[in-house]
């Protein structure tokens, strides 16, 4: 009998562009894609964190670059994408946490822009040049828990993660007959600077180890597994997918 293969999780002469690569949940899918043996474009809008990670990642022998950019600016995007990537992760986002009722229209928009916008016209970007080249990729958000449930003091951030959700999917539609797969991973409390403060309080660092059902917060590794799947072959018939890594929060 012929026996079934197991699809290849490598991503050997695949060229990948990770956003948010300098620190935190991009920076491990950095890593995850580079030591899965893409060429890694690594983007951050700060050079000092995105020079040191990339040179980090050379010196582990995998293919990595810098390529500074702000990925809500359009003309980034543009050249960025000058060339297309078989691979685009996006992990560049931002939460400025209150109460909806005191929300302050500017920190609703620079949510927005980072979280929503920028990942909707970066993903444009994305298909455009794969589609111009007549190939397929695959296409990974960064979204969030947050993306399927409310969250305290989070309004502008949940809306800006379950507009990334429906985005996802939307875009899934219109792309699957060009090869073209995209989905989100969704994290559930991940130790970051984004999220160093509430790791810091001990009241709110308990009573996450209890709403996380398999009872501890998350970490960066508990996320490049589920990012390097949806990247590869692995995940062929995967798209418009939402892979939870939320230790079980949003099960119940
Ligand atoms: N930490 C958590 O608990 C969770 C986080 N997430 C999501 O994961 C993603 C990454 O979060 P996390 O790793 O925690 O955050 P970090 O703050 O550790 O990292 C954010 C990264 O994004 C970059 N970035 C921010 N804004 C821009 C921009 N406009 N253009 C380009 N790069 C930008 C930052 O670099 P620079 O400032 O130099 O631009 C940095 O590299 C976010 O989308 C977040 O919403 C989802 C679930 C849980
Ligand atoms: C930054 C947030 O506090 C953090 O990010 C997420 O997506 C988590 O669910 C938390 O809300």
């Amino acid at each position: 009998m012929t026996l079934p293969r197991t699809p290849s999780f490598r991503l050997d002469g695949r060229r990948a562009l990770v956003t948010g690569a300098s620190s935190g949940i991009g920076l491990g899918c950095a890593v995850a894609l580079a030591e899965a043996g893409a060429d890694v474009t690594c983007v951050a809008r700060r050079d000092g964190p995105l020079n040191e990670a990339v040179q980090a990642m050379r010196a582990e022998g995998w293919q990595a670059r810098a390529q500074a950019a702000d990925v809500t600016d359009p003309e980034a995007l543009d050249a960025l994408f000058a060339r297309p990537f078989d691979v685009v992760v996006n992990a560049a986002g931002m939460a400025r946490h209150a109460p909806a009722m005191d929300t302050d229209p500017a920190d609703f928009d620079a949510v927005m822009s980072v979280n929503l916008r920028a990942a909707y016209f970066l993903s444009q970007r994305a298909a455009r040049t794969l589609r111009d080249a007549g190939r397929g990729g695959s296409i990974v958000h960064v979204s969030s828990q947050m993306g399927h449930v409310g969250g305290l003091d989070r309004a502008v951030y949940c809306a800006s993660k379950h507009g990334v959700e429906g985005m996802v999917k939307a875009m899934a539609m219109e792309w699957g007959p060009l090869g073209i797969r995209i989905n989100t991973v969704c994290p559930t409390f991940i130790r970051t600077p984004l999220t160093e403060s509430t790791f810091q309080d001990p009241g709110k660092r308990a009573w996450l180890e209890q709403k996380i059902k398999l009872g501890r917060v998350g970490r960066v590794e508990d996320v490049m597994g589920a990012v390097l799947y949806l990247a590869s072959d692995a995940s062929a018939l995967v798209t418009g997918s939402a892979l939870m890594v939320d230790g079980g929060w949003t099960a119940g």
